[in-house]
């Protein structure tokens, strides 16, 4: 068996679904070997749940980027946030690393996007944009390499998921609205850690200038829904994923990671 090196960067709720995947053996051909957190704790109690499962390694709890790609890890996951895959993904690919990453936001920039390809291109590594809390991109990608295709992406979710953005406002706890219509990159912009799955979307088709994508707000609601909608000559395509939770998008990284290391990929 060939073990992966594998480390995290962002100990949050998502973090915690790979560790535990990896403990109850879902990803055997991984270890891994360091996690980094901006809150200590939370990577020391990821670090606890891989010592605790009587691993034959150890988890090295790290204080900086620095420290962590000094492990010489083969993949690393970000689920910290879209500032944190701008710092790190120059220096992971260059450092041998290739990368799984969840705030597929921060690709919305072209000029970023450009550099991670080149750096990933010249290093020899990869980046893997997960589904997370969506789906479909072989769809996608294929119905766009055809021709001229149109790709919409809505999304509804319950109004406590929009406080602290501009769009917020109490009366969305009693009234229906669509709150957000533009692209990709407008979307991200406003909702800079809640739309990476329509930058996600529209990198794995038109492109973040060139899908529409709306944000609807629903009183009550509990989750999100995402419903991509993909149209060519020949293909219309939907894609419709509701979740209760954001777990979905921990266990796409599960499913990449396999993917990665297994014989026969989907
Ligand atoms: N693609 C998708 O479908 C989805 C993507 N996401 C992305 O995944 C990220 C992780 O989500 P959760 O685990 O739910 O969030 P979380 O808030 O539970 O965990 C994020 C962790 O990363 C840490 N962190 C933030 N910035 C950091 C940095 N610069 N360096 C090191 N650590 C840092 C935080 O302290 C926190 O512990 C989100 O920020 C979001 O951007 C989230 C849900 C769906
Ligand atoms: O969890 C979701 O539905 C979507 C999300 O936060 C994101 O794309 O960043």
């Amino acid at each position: 068996m060939n073990t992966k090196r594998l480390v995290i960067v962002g100990c949050g709720k998502l973090a915690e679904i790979v560790a535990d995947a990896l403990i109850n053996g879902i990803l055997p051909d991984y270890q891994l070997v360091g996690v980094l957190s901006r809150t200590k704790e939370k990577a020391e109690a990821i670090a606890n749940k891989i010592e605790k499962a009587d691993s034959d390694y150890t988890c090295q709890v790290c204080s900086s980027l620095d420290e962590l790609l000094a492990l010489k890890p083969d993949y690393l996951v970000e689920s910290a946030s879209p500032a944190a895959l701008r710092e790190l993904a120059l220096p992971a690919l260059k450092n041998g690393t290739s990368l799984v990453v969840l705030s597929i936001g921060a690709l919305a920039n072209r000029a970023f996007y450009q550099d991670v390809e080149q750096t990933a291109r010249e290093n020899s590594q990869r980046v893997h944009i997960v589904s997370g809390a969506t789906g479909g991109f072989d769809v996608l990608r294929t119905a766009s390499l055809m021709g001229k295709t149109r790709v919409s992406f809505d999304t509804e979710k319950g109004p406590n998921s929009l406080k602290g953005t501009s769009v917020y406002d109490e009366a969305l706890q009693t009234e229906k609205r669509k709150v957000f219509e533009g692209n990709a990159q407008e979307a991200i912009a406003l909702f800079p850690t809640k739309v990476n799955v329509a930058v996600a979307a529209s990198l794995a088709s038109v492109g973040p200038e060139d899908i529409q994508v709306s944000v609807t707000s629903t009183p009550d609601f509990v989750g999100d829904d995402h419903r991509i909608e993909v149209r060519n000559e020949q293909v219309h395509a939907v894609i419709d994923v509701y979740s209760q939770t954001a777990q979905i998008a921990g266990w796409s990284v599960v499913n990449t990671l396999r993917n990665i290391s297994l014989p026969i990929v989907f």
